[in-house]
């Protein structure tokens, strides 16, 4: 994926000069130190391959530019934030493709969970599973007043398993209990009930998000970035490292256990069902 400039929004000056790829839009305000990352992989932001990897590019892209301390996550499609990990990524493949596919998921996770910079969910759509994921990694969630924008890790509802370092993000965001019932369940929250079980800081009418998102921004720019960056550390580097210290046999674990007969199956059958329900 190459990065791409594109012209500076109209009057707005270089401060806002856009770049990114060709999913991962990113609106920079050097003035204010924070960017607007936006998925654009339409129709749902499902988490490609192409997009995982343009969306690490353009995340170490930041990360490495010291203009910026924080970063909003939002999408461009609308109605949904991101419809999770691509289901065509996990069926019909082979071995070597999960395996690629698998590190790409566990690298996007690593690089978001331990990032240095201010990540804020601005959450203007649905959200299962990995996008959930995703919301999940960033230092604070705010979701749209939308009933149709349900939020949760709902893999047992594809016959699959959340990996333990889902769970493990799930659990530091809402606890253990909270975290078993969702996990087994499947659960997909409403935004009140997302809002009531912690699993986001706040609920806004929709036109609200992104306004509301930059100004959460602003308090948590105001804390000394060292002092910031390190307490984050001390908070999510074990859960991290759980993952680090095991990633080969994650993938292994992952390659093995998606090959299987019935979890193909169970895939297919999910893929299916989501296009009937259009017809
Ligand atoms: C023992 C331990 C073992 C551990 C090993 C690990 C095991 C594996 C772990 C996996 C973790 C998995 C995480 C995931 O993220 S799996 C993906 C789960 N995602 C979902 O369940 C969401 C599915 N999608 C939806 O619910 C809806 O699409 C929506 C609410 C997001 C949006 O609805 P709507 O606007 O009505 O759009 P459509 O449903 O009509 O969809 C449009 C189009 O997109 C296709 N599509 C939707 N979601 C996905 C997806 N996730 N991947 C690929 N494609 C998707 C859909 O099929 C339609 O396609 P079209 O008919 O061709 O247009």
């Amino acid at each position: 994926a190459t990065i791409r400039r594109t012209e500076p929004t109209a009057g707005s000056g270089d401060s806002a000069r856009r770049f990114g790829t060709q999913r991962v839009l990113v609106e920079p305000d050097a003035a204010s130190g924070v960017a607007v990352m936006k998925f654009k992989n339409p129709p749902v932001n499902s988490l490609s391959l192409e997009l995982l990897t343009e969306f690490i590019i353009s995340l170490e892209k930041l990360e490495n530019d010291k203009t910026f301390r924080g970063v909003i996550l939002t999408s461009d499609c609308p109605r949904v934030f991101s419809a999770g990990l691509d289901l065509t990524e996990m069926c019909g493949k082979n071995p070597a493709h999960y395996a690629e596919y698998w590190k790409a998921v566990q690298e996007l996770w690593l690089r978001l969970y331990l990032s240095n910079l201010v990540l804020i969910a601005a959450i203007n759509g649905a959200c299962p599973a990995g996008g959930c994921l995703i919301s999940l990694t960033c230092d604070y969630r705010i979701l749209a007043d939308n009933p149709k924008y349900l939020i949760g890790l709902n893999e047992t509802l594809l016959g699959i398993v959340a990996p333990f370092w889902f769970k493990d993000t799930l659990v530091n965001t809402i606890g253990h209990r909270a975290s078993e019932q969702a996990l087994q369940l499947g659960l997909l929250f409403l935004p009140a009930e997302a809002l009531q079980v912690g699993l986001v800081d706040q609920v806004v009418p929709e036109d609200q998000v992104l306004s509301t998102a930059l100004s959460v921004m602003a308090r948590w720019m105001a804390i000394p970035d060292h002092a910031r960056q390190l307490t984050k550390n001390m908070m999510r580097k074990t859960t991290v490292d759980r993952l680090v210290k095991q990633r080969d046999a994650d993938i292994q674990n992952f390659v093995s256990f998606i090959s299987r007969d019935s979890i193909q199956k169970s895939l297919q059958m999910y893929l299916e069902k989501l296009k009937q329900k259009k017809g």
